[in-house]
């Protein structure tokens, strides 16, 4: 299987992440998509964020019943921060039958270099780029095993929708309905 990987802390999961994930794993020569909960960004440290069972639960309501898209927790049982590489080189190991591509958005390719072994993710792992609004796809260094994917976006951020809870907006369609009955129902971000 060409598996590609969706690295997030998904605080929460959000429809943006869904619609992107869902058309890797259907418009392009990918066969699945796994959605890797990273407990803890090494970019987001010291962050206020829910719990990382919590965050996982929520990514698996969201997939529920898309036999194309997986929820992961391999970096739950690995050291902390969590860097990518070394969650790769796990994968790579753990399942050494399948082939892993790395999703980024465009806006997340020139913080790159400030990444644990960047040039070495970039020699060893195909990478997908999806645009993100605001970035220019011409500033975006194309490298020979980088991939632009014109995938439709929906512009929302988990940062968004916790600003929504917070000012008691409704932040309905803009996560699955079973992601917002338990957001609403334990109370996060509420206080
Ligand atoms: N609307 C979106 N469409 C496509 N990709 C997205 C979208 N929002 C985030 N991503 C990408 O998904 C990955 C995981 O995102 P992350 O969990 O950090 O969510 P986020 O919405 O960017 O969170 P926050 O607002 O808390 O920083 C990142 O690579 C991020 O660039
Ligand atoms: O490996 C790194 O050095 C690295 C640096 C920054 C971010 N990441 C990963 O990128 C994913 C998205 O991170 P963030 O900060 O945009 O939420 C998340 O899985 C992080 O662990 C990884």
């Amino acid at each position: 299987m060409k598996v590609g990987l969706l690295f997030g802390s998904f605080n929460p999961i959000h429809t943006g992440h869904l619609i992107l994930a869902n058309f890797m794993a259907t418009h392009t020569d990918l066969d699945a998509v796994w959605l890797v909960v990273s407990p803890q960004s090494p970019f987001k440290i010291g962050q206020e964020m829910l719990p990382e069972e919590e965050r996982l639960a929520l990514v698996q309501l969201a997939i529920r019943g898309n036999n194309r898209l997986e929820a992961l927790d391999i970096e739950f049982r690995m050291p902390k921060p969590s860097y990518t590489i070394d969650t790769l080189d796990a994968l790579r190991r753990r399942y050494s039958e399948h082939q892993f591509v790395l999703l980024m958005g465009e806006d997340n390719l020139p913080g790159l270099t400030r990444w644990k072994e960047a040039e070495r993710i970039l020699a060893d792992y195909a990478v997908y780029v999806y645009p993100r609004p605001g970035v220019d796809i011409t500033t975006v260094e194309t490298r020979a095993n980088t991939w632009v994917v014109d995938a439709p976006l929906l512009d929302i951020s988990a940062t968004f929708i916790r600003e929504c809870v917070q000012k008691g907006k409704s932040i309905r369609y803009l996560v699955p309905d079973a992601v917002e009955a338990r957001i609403l129902s334990q109370g996060y971000w509420r206080t």
